[in-house]
C-alpha cells in the first residue's frame, strides 16, 4: 500500500498525540486539526467558526501575555524558536498545560503571507509530577540531586533541588550550569577524600555515602551526601540522592570521641588512643617498613608526693610533667597519660638513640623542676623510663601487647636500677 506524505504526517501527529495549529500572521486565518480540538475535549465543529480569538478565549490571561511575549522575541530574532507552556481550559472545567512550539513557514511563491504553524502537546501530566516532586523536594530536610559522570570524565548535576541555596548560598541554576561551584566550597582538606570515594563508588556501583565540610560565606559546616549510583548502555552514571546538613550532630559526635580519646586531667591522649594509634602504626609499618620508638615514663615514688602533700598536689604534679613532655617532643609524636602516673610517648620515624636523648633531656627536665605544695612546701620529682624500637622493616610480627610490656620492662628495669634513669631496650644507661 502506498502512503501518501500527508498520510504518514498524520499518522505520526496521531502517535504524538499532538494538536497542529497554523496562523497566518498577515490575514489572521487560523487552522486547527480535530486533534486539537479534541485535547480540549471539543470537536472542531463545536468550536467553529475558527479564529484567534478561539485560541484567546480558552487561554489563561497570564499565559496569553507570556505567549505573546515568546511570539515577539521569537519574530525579533532573539529566540530560536516560538516555545511557551499556555494553561487552556478544558471542556471539563480544569485548566490543561499545553506546551507549544512553532516556526514561521516562508513560502517564496506566497511571501507576502506568512504561516506559524506549530504544534501543542498536552503536558499536563508532566507539568503535575514536576509540581509534585518540587514540593516534595521542598519537604525534605535536604537537597535532592542527579549527578552525572561520563565516560569521558565530564561532570554534571542534570537536577538540583531548590535547597542548594540554603546549603552552598547558591542558587540550583547556576550549579546546574558549573557543577565546580558546588565542589569549590568543599574544604579543601575532604576534598580529595570526595572525589576518592566518587571514583570508588563509579568502579564499584555501590552506594556513594560520604561526610565533608563545605565553606561558604556563610561559615564552615558538615553535610553528608548519599546517592545510589546507576550506569547506563553508553558508560554514563547517575548518582540519585540526597545532600544533608550534619553540622550538629557531626560536631558532637568529633567532641564525643575527642573526649573519649582525651585525659582528662592533664588533655594528653588517654590509654584507649595510643593503643589504636599502636595497632594502626604497627598494622601500616609492617606494610611499609615504618619504625617508631616508644618511651614508657612513671613517675618515681608518686605515692610519696600523695601521701605528703595532698592528692591535689600530685594532680598538679602530673599536669605540669604533661606540660614538660608536650613542650619537649614533635608534634608528630603522640604524648598519653596511660595509667595514674603512667605516660607513654610514641614518636614515628624515631630510632632507639634518638628516642633514648628525648627519654634524658625530659629526665633532666622533671629532675630540674620544682614544685609547691599548697601548704607552701618545696619539693622535686623524678621518673623512670623504658625506650623501645620497632622496625616494620625487620618484619617482626610483634604484637602492640608485647611492645607495650617490653617498654614496661625496660621502664621496671630503670626502677631497679635505682630509678630517675632511662632504659632503653632493656639496656641500661
Ligand atoms: N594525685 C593523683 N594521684 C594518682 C592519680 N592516679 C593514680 N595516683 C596515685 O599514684 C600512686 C602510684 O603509686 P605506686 O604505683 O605505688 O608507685 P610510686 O609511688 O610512684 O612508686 P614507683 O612507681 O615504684 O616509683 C598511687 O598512690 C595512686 O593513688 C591521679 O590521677 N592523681
Amino acid at each position: 500500500m502506498h502512503l501518501t506524505a500527508e498520510t504518514r504526517l498524520n499518522a505520526i501527529l496521531d502517535g504524538t498525540g499532538a494538536g497542529t495549529w497554523e496562523y497566518n500572521l498577515d490575514t489572521g486565518e487560523i487552522i486547527f486539526n480535530e486533534r486539537w480540538a479534541t485535547m480540549l475535549g471539543y470537536t472542531l465543529e463545536e468550536l467553529s467558526p475558527l479564529s484567534f480569538q478561539t485560541w484567546e478565549k480558552l487561554s489563561h490571561p497570564t499565559d496569553i501575555e507570556s505567549a505573546n511575549q515568546a511570539l515577539t522575541a521569537y519574530l525579533s530574532g532573539d529566540a530560536h524558536q516560538f516555545e511557551c507552556v499556555v494553561r487552556m481550559l478544558h471542556k471539563d472545567g480544569d485548566w490543561r498545560y499545553i506546551h507549544t512550539r512553532g516556526t514561521l513557514f516562508n513560502n517564496d511563491q506566497t511571501a507576502e503571507s506568512r504561516w506559524l504553524m506549530g504544534t501543542h502537546l498536552d503536558v499536563t501530566r508532566e507539568k503535575l509530577s514536576q509540581h509534585q516532586m518540587e514540593q516534595l523536594a521542598k519537604s525534605l530536610p535536604g537537597i535532592i540531586y542527579t549527578f552525572v559522570l561520563e565516560p569521558g570524565g565530564r561532570y554534571f548535576f542534570s537536577y538540583l533541588s531548590e535547597k542548594t541555596w540554603d546549603f552552598y548560598g547558591l542558587t540550583a541554576e547556576e550549579c546546574l550550569d558549573d557543577p565546580d561551584k558546588i565542589f569549590n566550597l568543599i574544604h579543601p582538606d575532604d576534598l580529595p577524600r570526595v572525589h576518592e570515594s566518587i571514583a570508588v563508588s563509579a568502579q564499584t556501583l555501590d552506594e556513594w555515602v560520604c561526610e565533608y565540610r563545605v565553606q561558604t560565606e556563610r561559615g564552615t559546616y558538615w553535610l553528608k551526601g548519599v546517592s545510589r549510583p546507576e550506569k547506563d548502555a553508553d558508560g554514563r552514571i547517575s548518582w540519585h540522592g540526597m545532600t544533608i546538613n550534619i553540622d550538629t550532630e557531626k560536631n558532637l559526635e568529633l567532641e564525643l570521641e575527642q573526649l573519649s580519646i582525651t585525659d582528662e586531667l592533664t588533655g594528653l591522649y588517654n590509654r584507649r588512643y595510643m593503643l589504636r594509634k599502636l595497632q594502626e602504626s604497627v598494622a601500616q609499618g609492617e606494610r611499609y617498613g615504618d619504625t617508631f620508638s616508644l618511651i614508657s615514663l612513671d613517675i618515681d615514688f608518686f605515692k610519696t608526693i600523695n601521701d605528703s602533700y595532698g592528692h591535689p598536689t600530685g594532680d598538679a604534679v602530673l599536669q605540669r610533667f604533661a606540660d614538660i613532655i608536650e613542650s619537649r617532643t614533635r608534634k608528630s609524636d603522640i604524648v598519653a597519660r596511660t595509667g595514674g602516673e603512667e605516660f607513654i610517648i610514641f614518636m614515628p620515624n624515631t630510632g632507639l638513640s634518638e628516642a633514648g636523648h628525648v627519654a634524658e633531656s625530659l629526665r633532666i627536665a622533671l629532675q630540674t623542676e620544682s614544685f609547691v605544695s599548697d601548704e607552701g612546701e618545696t619539693f622535686g620529682t623524678t621518673f623512670s623510663a623504658g625506650v623501645v624500637n620497632w622496625s616494620g622493616a625487620e618484619s617482626q610480627t610483634t604484637s602492640v601487647r608485647d611492645l607495650l610490656s617490653a617498654c614496661d620492662q625496660s621502664m621496671y628495669a630503670a626502677k631497679r636500677a635505682g630509678r630517675n634513669r632511662v632504659v632503653a631496650n632493656g639496656n641500661g644507661e
